[in-house]
């Protein structure tokens, strides 16, 4: 039991099966749901549906058998927050004794209100877990450009284990041990690159999309505070790192989602992360009592009870403040 499993076979699960395979050159099953499109992946050799043009390492066997993680002593999970639970559920009893669980995605359960390292350790009690989160569009690692993310658990040791075996040339994951912040970040960003692209879907300026990303800092930093989340997670790779990238790019389905509803288009049929954990954020948060205005706002467009214009306008009304 030496090598890797990706469970989730979309755009980020199909580039870290490749970013796994490059690192260790052993065996990385790749495991999706859908029997027909993982054996269409494993005839083209190629993730045509979610990253077409970027061809599968040669260590990589596309499979629907969930059994294939139990040759795995790291399994990385990488299929949407939402579904994290029952996919534990299902990984549970198939589990390797020792194996690492990795989860790579980033929202907040609705619900439980609960961030994925939370959603794991309930679901997987007793089996050793990290994060990988931080600034990464699927895209840029599958086709090897420079990125740094970060790789964290509770345990220091296992961090830098996991890290070191996930390492490329141009994949580069640094340690941590604030798995609350990390997750934390990984979520809110999501929600803000929302409002982002909402504000350059509307025509507002660059000069507000930096007010917006600047203040969506403060309001993940206040979160961060009550949660006890680091500082210095907060102003990392995973935080205000991946906030500037998706808050930015057009890659990013966060901000395209938001620039679509700030242009009135209709939203994509498939919705982004941000859009399903924006209610779950603003949950959170008002569970620990602090105010998160620009998610909150995101959280009431996304759920169609106002408008984009509406939302602004609240925003504009609201009373000024100290910047702290
Ligand atoms: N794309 C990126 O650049 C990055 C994404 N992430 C995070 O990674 C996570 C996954 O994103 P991404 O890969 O982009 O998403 P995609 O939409 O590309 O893929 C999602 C994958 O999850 C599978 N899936 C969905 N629901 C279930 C379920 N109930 N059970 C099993 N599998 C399921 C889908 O299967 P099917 O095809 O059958 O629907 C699909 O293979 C998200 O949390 C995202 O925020 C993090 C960093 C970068
Ligand atoms: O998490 C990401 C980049 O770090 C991907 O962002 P989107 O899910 O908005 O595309």
């Amino acid at each position: 039991m030496s090598g890797v499993a990706v469970v989730g076979a979309g755009a980020w699960g199909t580039a870290l099966a490749n970013v796994a395979a490059e690192a260790s050159a052993a065996p990385v099953a790749l495991i999706g749901r859908d029997a027909a499109a993982m054996a269409a992946i494993e005839a083209a050799r190629e993730n045509a549906r979610y990253l077409p043009g970027a061809p599968l390492n040669p260590h990589v066997t596309p499979t629907a058998a969930l059994d294939a993680v139990a040759g795995a002593e790291v399994v990385l999970l990488v299929t949407p927050t939402q579904t994290l639970r029952a996919v534990a559920a299902e990984l549970a009893p198939r589990l390797q004794a020792g194996a690492a669980v990795v989860v790579c995605a980033k929202g907040v359960e609705r619900g439980a209100n609960a961030l994925p390292p939370e959603v794991l350790a309930d679901a997987l009690p007793g089996v050793a877990l990290a994060l990988l989160s931080g600034p990464s569009f699927a895209d840029d690692v599958v086709r090897g450009l420079p990125t740094a993310v970060t790789l964290a658990a509770s345990d220091e040791a296992l961090a830098a284990r996991l890290a070191g075996r996930l390492a490329t040339r141009s994949f580069r994951p640094y340690t941590s041990t604030d798995m609350t912040g990390v997750a934390l970040g990984g979520a809110a960003k999501n929600v803000l690159a929302i409002a982002a692209g909402a504000a350059e879907g509307r025509g507002l300026g660059a000069s507000a999309v930096a007010a917006l990303i600047a203040r969506g800092f403060a309001e993940l930093a206040r979160l961060g505070a009550a949660l006890g989340a680091r500082p210095e997670t907060l102003s990392g790779l995973s935080g205000l790192g991946d906030l500037v990238l998706t808050a930015t790019s057009p890659k990013s389905r966060n901000f395209a989602l938001g620039r679509a509803l700030g242009r009135g288009e209709p939203a994509p049929a498939k919705l982004a992360e941000g859009a399903a954990t924006a209610s779950a954020l603003v949950a959170l948060a008002d569970a620990h009592g602090v105010e998160l205005p620009i998610s909150r706002a995101v959280a009431a467009v996304v759920a169609g009870r106002v408008s984009v214009a509406e939302a602004i306008e609240e925003l504009l009304a609201r009373p000024l403040k100290s910047e702290a």
